[in-house]
């Protein structure tokens, strides 16, 4: 039957992004929320992104770090991690309903936005005019905001063939209940480099991987994307530079679901530096991906319902003082801990303007979004990066001085000692504070919140020399790096 609620705040998409935003805007009040969403509570990162992908490559780590030392390398039978076991450590993780495969539970995420007063409403939202939402025949009016925060969905490069061979897309490498023993990659970046990463785990016979340019994971430090190769092909990968698809050839493809093969092999012609023909029994796309605003009423405000819906620092669009854009689909920072960040500020954005309150505070301002974003690879090597790569800074015409060294510390060799890392701190020499940092190498992940601090805090580059790294940790690092700029 058709309807009419009203409630402060409505939001589009119920990732954790989506989550947040409504939460911040409505903790501590009588302001009341609903979540629209079309698929699960939780989003892409619960069951189809970083959840599964973190849970399929840590047995593959936590071998690793056991065969770097002696003792615990001695005492490992097998060579890599129980494939079935870690599907099982996969479905725990995400919620995965039994191994058929599409389906997920998210009652637990409905719980939790139940028990913080949000309302969560199934269906597809649609904005339908000024602060209207229609789901269904159901129209939602909001008093304060909609947010729309309905995430991005895996690009297909337009190829011939490529749509047609029903190639998976990093849904089914993180689902996968079938492990494609000839795979051909697409892509060189971040979900190319850990999909490659847990296919070998999982013990792929051949894995291919064709990437357009001249190195992996291009936005990164150089060191870092020449490190991951150097490991992959190590492992046994093939990997192509300069290469990518030119035509698909799979007549017996079909769709299985979620994680199982799509049909017969398929023959896939490459072309540029690596160019040749080959037989794969799946194709993994992982060529970037797109904001999610097409079909979701932006076309009644006049906006474009292609591309990234653009907005302000604080996440508000322009000319629309009562929309906000969240998360991957304002094509800002497409990470999960960014758009969490983002919805902590438009949250506190929409309780300020309710309430009357300037906004004249730093805290209402998506400042991080510029130049202070951390990432995590959890490759093997794992990446941890903040901040601006030296090309950056050079391109934002910076007074520029960059040291690096390997991570050869005290810490890092009772790690692994054969294998140290490598990192390099980019400092705006002008004002003698740090823009950016890059590590590579064991336990890097937990070192790269320390950058990220300099970076936001401003700390000068001559106070972070009082700042002591423990003894024996991979942060002593700091001090060789911090030695270079003396
Ligand atoms: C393989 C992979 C691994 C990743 N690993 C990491 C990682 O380790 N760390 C990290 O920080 N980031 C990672 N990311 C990125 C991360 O997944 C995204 O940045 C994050 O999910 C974005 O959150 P979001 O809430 O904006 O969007 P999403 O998580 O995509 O959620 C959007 C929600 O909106 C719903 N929705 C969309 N349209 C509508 C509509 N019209 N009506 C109702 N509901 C709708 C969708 O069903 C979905 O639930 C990874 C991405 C991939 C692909
Ligand atoms: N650990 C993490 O933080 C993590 C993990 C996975 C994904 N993510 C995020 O998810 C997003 C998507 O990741 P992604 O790896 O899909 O995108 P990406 O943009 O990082 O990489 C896409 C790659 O595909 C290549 N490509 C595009 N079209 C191509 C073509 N026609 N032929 C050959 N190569 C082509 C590009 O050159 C690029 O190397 C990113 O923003 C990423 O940061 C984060």
């Amino acid at each position: 039957m058709a309807g009419e609620d009203t409630y402060d705040v409505v939001v589009i998409g119920g990732g954790p992004v989506g989550e947040n935003v409504a939460d911040y805007a409505i903790r501590g009040s009588d302001r009341t929320a609903a979540i629209v969403e079309h698929e699960l509570m939780g989003g892409e990162c619960s069951y189809w992104a970083c959840m599964p992908s973190k849970a399929l490559l840590g047995p593959g780590a936590a071998l690793d770090a056991a065969r770097a030392l002696p003792g615990s390398r001695d005492r490992l039978t097998a060579p890599g991690p129980d494939p079935g076991a870690v599907l099982g450590w996969r479905d725990t993780v995400t919620g995965r309903r039994g191994s058929s495969g599409a389906t997920h539970d998210d009652a637990g995420q409905v719980r939790w936005a139940t028990g913080a007063g949000i309302e969560v409403i199934r269906g597809h939202g649609r904005i339908a005019g000024e602060k209207r939402v229609a789901v269904g025949d159901r129209v939602l009016t909001a008093r304060e905001a909609v947010v729309v925060a309905t995430g991005s969905t895996a690009s297909i490069p337009p190829i011939p063939g490529l749509r047609e061979a029903l190639p998976w897309t990093s849904r089914d490498a993180t689902n996968l209940v079938e492990v494609p023993q000839r795979s051909l990659v697409l892509g060189g970046g971040v979900v190319a480099c850990e999909a490659a990463t847990w296919l070998l785990d999982l013990g792929v016979r051949e894995l291919v991987m064709a990437v357009r340019g001249e190195r992996l994971l291009p936005r990164m430090e150089p060191f870092a994307g020449e490190r991951v190769a150097a490991a992959l092909r190590e492992r046994g990968a093939d990997i192509r530079m300069n290469t990518t698809i030119e035509s698909v050839d799979r007549p017996g493809a079909e769709a299985t679901g979620y994680g199982r093969l799509h049909g017969g092999p398929a023959t896939v012609r490459l072309g540029g530096d690596g160019a040749g023909e080959l037989v794969v029994d799946e194709i993994l796309v992982a060529a970037g991906r797109a904001p999610a605003t097409t079909d979701i009423g932006l076309d009644v405000l006049g906006l474009p319902a292609r591309g990234p819906l653009g907005v302000d620092d604080r996440l508000t669009v322009p000319g629309h003082p009562w929309l906000y854009a969240v998360g991957d689909v304002n094509g800002r920072n497409a990470l999960t801990h960014m758009g969490k960040y983002q919805a902590r500020v438009a949250g506190d954005v929409i309780a300020a303007r309710a309430e009357g309150r300037d906004l004249d505070d730093p805290r209402y301002a998506a400042s991080s979004d510029h130049g202070a974003v951390p990432q995590v690879v959890f490759t093997r090597p794992e990446i941890a990066s903040v901040g601006m790569t030296r090309a950056d800074a050079e391109k934002a015409g910076l007074d520029v001085r960059v040291v690096d060294d390997d991570i050869a510390v005290a810490g890092s060799y009772l790690l692994d000692p054969d294998r140290p890392g490598h990192a390099n701190l980019v400092v705006d020499a002008a004002r003698d504070v740090l823009v950016g940092a890059t590590f590579v190498g064991a336990q890097t992940a937990e070192l790269v919140h320390s950058a990220t601090v300099a970076i936001v805090g401003e700390v000068p580059v001559s106070r972070l020399w009082h700042a002591v790294a423990s003894y024996p940790t991979v942060s002593e690092v700091w001090l060789r790096l911090l030695d270079r700029l003396r």
